[in-house]
């Protein structure tokens, strides 16, 4: 259902809110469909995608401007330059991986990230029976951290298990600010350092707690 609540867009056009709710989906069946050689789209094939109605599509997009053609449909390059500029983020991250062991190859293999947050540029490791190219992913040895990092490369995913805190620092000093840490590992970081914790054994036993107080409460 539409909601009348209106907010302004960066154009200074009003868009609803449920409007703007919707432009990540597209922009993500629309990077999808960019990665697999699409360059248009009709509404009708976008709605099968996203499962928004194509008369809600055409609103939406009527929107943004004169965009889409009688026959032709949208052009994806176009819709995806808009919606980016629209939610204001790069969703073009490039991103690091640091420690290409059993669980930095999952990732590796994993690396298309939903089409939306950017994908692992590069990688490192220390083994050199972990370098090379992983999943098309080149993996240096760590280094060549100054010489290989991306240009502009602000996030860096941790999968390392030896010398975590040293590595850290390192990789702050070449510009890193945001970490996505697997180690197990406490680290310190700066004030100006993001660092979000993934760890499996926390999230099993924080279920085990919940499940059991569940029980007891007979839920
Ligand atoms: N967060 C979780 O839920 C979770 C789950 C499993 C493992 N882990 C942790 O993730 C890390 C990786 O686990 P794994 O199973 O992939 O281990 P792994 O031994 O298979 O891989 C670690 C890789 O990092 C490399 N390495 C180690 N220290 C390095 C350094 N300082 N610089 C560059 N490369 C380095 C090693 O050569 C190896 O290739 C470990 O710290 C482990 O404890 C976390």
């Amino acid at each position: 259902m539409l909601q009348y609540t209106w907010v302004i867009n960066m154009e200074s056009r009003k868009v609803p809110k449920a409007t703007l709710q919707r432009y990540p989906v597209y922009l993500k069946a629309l990077r999808r469909l960019k990665k697999y050689g699409n360059e248009r789209i009709m509404s009708k094939d976008l709605s099968a995608l996203t499962g928004i109605e194509s008369t809600t599509i055409r609103r939406d997009f009527s929107l943004l401007g004169n965009l889409g053609k009688q026959g032709y449909g949208y052009d994806i390059d176009t819709l995806i330059e808009i919606f980016n500029e629209q939610l204001g983020v790069d969703f073009d991250e490039k991103i690091i991986l640091v420690g290409a062991g059993n669980l930095g190859r999952a990732l590796l293999k994993y690396n298309n990230w939903d089409h939306v947050v950017g994908e692992i540029a590069v990688a490192f490791d220390s083994n050199p029976d972990r370098q090379g190219t992983r999943f098309g992913v080149p993996v240096y040895p760590i280094d060549e951290l100054e010489k290989e990092m991306p240009e502009g490369c602000r996030i860096a995913i941790l999968a390392i298990s030896d010398n975590v805190q040293q590595t850290v620092d390192r990789l702050i000093a070449n510009g890193i600010r945001g970490i996505v840490d697997f180690t197990h590992k406490y680290i310190q970081v700066p004030d100006y350092v993001s660092v979000k914790v993934v760890d499996v054994v926390s999230s099993i036993q924080e279920l085990v707690f919940e499940t059991n107080a569940k029980d007891k409460k007979g839920e």
